[in-house]
């Protein structure tokens, strides 16, 4: 479990974090999505103790992260995957996390192998990881203790198709027996596929949170007909929203409604989508347009 609690971290004058709130519960994934700057990694810096928070909390299983005692046998946590010593093989990375948990040699096997890093790869200096190969790392890291719950800060980063896949296959099966995730990702479709529900935030605040699903829904439904005119005027006669979109209409109302309208109107349909349209992504790049602090 991970509760935020009026979570806040300001910089001077400058706020990075504003106010938010939110849960992750066991058994689920929570996407953490926002634009470049929109104050992911402040916010998972301090939910894992490395930043303090100006005013709010955040709690791991119910205490602060720097109150557990051996915190990475409770949470793993994936912040920076580049910031591995280059030095040092995948191995000995992974031994030093061991050591430092209390853990052994047979530990550091099974997370290798969770993560799908051969000997020959985790016998080579980390320097000459390709990103995939690091995130891998990373994420061995994290899970070595373990622990209930991840933090991760765009574990997909650098992965190809194929290690996307096997990351959201490797999160699912970490959540179905009772973990909790939280991972932050501008990847918005691969987000879309593995969490539960998502938190998007803009400017350090939360702009919109909830199931998945839900969200998609509720940016109504996409239409495109014969006669959007006769449709758009049967659908506001019954007091549905109508918005004219590229090539069609967004209406607020279930495909069901837009259906019976139409049937009603005599149009034929041509095109019925529900959700935005382009599904979380269009609706993460409406909510967070006049967020985006930098050039996404
Ligand atoms: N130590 C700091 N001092 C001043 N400003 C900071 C500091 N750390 C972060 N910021 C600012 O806070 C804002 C949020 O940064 P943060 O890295 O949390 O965003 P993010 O959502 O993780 O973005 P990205 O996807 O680019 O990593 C940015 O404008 C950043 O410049």
């Amino acid at each position: 479990m991970i509760t935020v609690e009026n979570l806040t971290k300001r910089y001077g004058a400058f706020t990075a974090v504003d106010d938010i709130s939110f849960e992750v519960r066991p058994g689920s994934v929570v996407g953490f999505l926002g634009p470049n700057g929109a104050g992911k990694s402040t916010a998972m810096r301090m939910m894992t103790g490395l930043n303090p928070p100006t005013s709010g909390r955040a709690l791991v299983l119910g205490r602060p992260y720097r109150d557990l005692p051996m915190p990475g046998r409770h949470v793993g946590v994936m912040l920076d995957a580049s910031a591995q010593h280059p030095g040092r093989s995948g191995r000995e990375v992974l031994t030093l996390a061991a050591m430092h948990l209390g853990l052994g040699a047979d530990d550091v096997a099974h997370a290798l192998n969770r993560v799908g890093l051969t000997d020959k790869e985790a016998g080579r200096r980390v320097g000459g990881y390709s990103l995939g190969m690091r995130q891998r790392l990373g994420l061995a890291v994290a899970l070595i203790g373990q622990p209930q719950v991840l933090v991760l800060d765009e574990p997909a980063n650098g992965l190809d198709p194929q290690g996307i896949h096997w990351m959201r296959t490797l999160l699912r099966g970490f959540a179905s027996a009772g973990g909790t995730v939280l991972l932050s990702s501008h990847l918005l479709h691969e987000v879309q596929a593995v969490a539960d529900e998502v938190v998007m935030i803009g400017r350090g605040r939360i702009v919109a949170q909830g199931r998945v699903d839900e969200l998609i829904q509720a940016g109504g439904v996409t239409v495109r007909s014969m006669d959007d005119g006769a449709l758009a005027r049967g659908l506001q006669a019954k007091g549905v929203d109508v918005t004219p979109a590229a090539g069609g209409l967004t209406v607020s109302a279930s495909a069901e409604d837009v259906g019976r309208a139409a049937l009603e109107q005599g149009v034929v349909l041509l095109e019925l989508r529900t959700g935005a349209e382009g599904g979380l992504e269009e609706l993460f790049l409406q909510l967070t347009a006049a967020d985006a602090r930098d050039a996404a």
